[in-house]
């Protein structure tokens, strides 16, 4: 089964408002809409700037989906700074982020509380993109495999298998992130394709079959077209290329099996 490539930016907290709207147009404006028809493209701003992407989206009728990086577990009430998937559908998100390895490490964010945000996504009818990557140690001792897998049954854990259809998975190795060393096609190829055999011994062939496999970790222009080439890796969760409009649309465009536009 064909599944629509999708490479979603993560902004980290990365651009003011203002900024955000300048990138979400340039973004659009370097990418004609006849890409879109081949790859799914999103943009994954602070909060603080989801509104103003919104607005540009809509007025403009851009194709480009949007979303957040992260969401509370609890649906609302005194939860402060936290922010709900019931405010998150309302603004038009499509994606979120759940269990990133910033959030995993800088918030100490457990398996536990990662299942419980997917559950919040999926409930307020957002899609989840769940994170799930080995820190260099335990690739080291050839135990990437076992980690990923863990942290992917423990993030869907409960869920029935049309929910788990649902879901974005990203691979991100904790070693790639933000190092300038992206992973080797075919060594992204071999934890995307456990990963899609799991989800087919829990949920069956069709969903597996279904869900799409992101990589990310210093995907550039220059390394995505052979990444996608690969059979189980669907797209890419881009950080700090997606900063860049020329590059990021670049980038859109090789997923989408070119030509560059
Ligand atoms: O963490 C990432 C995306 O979520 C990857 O970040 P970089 O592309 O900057 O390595």
């Amino acid at each position: 089964m064909a599944r629509l490539p999708l490479i979603a930016g993560n902004w980290k907290m990365n651009l003011n408002h203002l900024e955000a709207i300048a990138l979400t147009q340039k973004i659009a404006f370097s990418l004609p809409e006849k890409y879109f028809a081949k790859v799914e493209v999103a943009v994954l701003p602070p909060f603080i700037s989801i509104r103003s992407v919104q607005t540009l989206v809509d007025g403009d009728k851009l194709l480009i989906k949007y979303g957040a990086q992260d969401l509370s577990p609890h649906d609302s009430g005194a939860y402060t700074g936290d922010v709900s998937g019931a405010q998150l559908a309302k603004l038009g998100c499509t994606y979120v982020v759940v269990g990133h390895s910033e959030r995993r490490e800088y918030h100490h964010e457990d398996d536990e509380l990662v299942n419980r945000k997917v559950k919040a996504a999926l409930k307020h009818g957002l899609t989840p993109i769940l994170c799930v990557g080995e820190k260099l140690e335990v690739r080291e001792v050839n135990g990437h495999l076992a980690h990923c897998n863990t942290q992917l049954i423990a993030g869907l854990k409960g869920l029935k298998a049309e929910q788990a259809a649902k879901v974005v998975i990203a691979y991100e190795p904790v070693w790639a992130i933000g190092t300038g060393k992206v992973a080797t096609p075919s060594d992204a190829q071999e934890v995307c394709a456990s990963i899609r055999s799991t989800l087919a011994d829990k949920y069956g062939q069709e969903v597996a079959d279904t869900v799409r496999v992101l990589y990310g970790g210093s995907v550039k222009s220059g390394s995505i077209a052979d990444l996608v080439k690969q059979p189980d890796i669907d797209g890419g969760l881009v950080g700090g290329a997606s900063l860049d409009g020329d590059e990021f649309a670049k980038l859109c465009a090789l997923a989408a099996g070119g030509p560059l536009p």
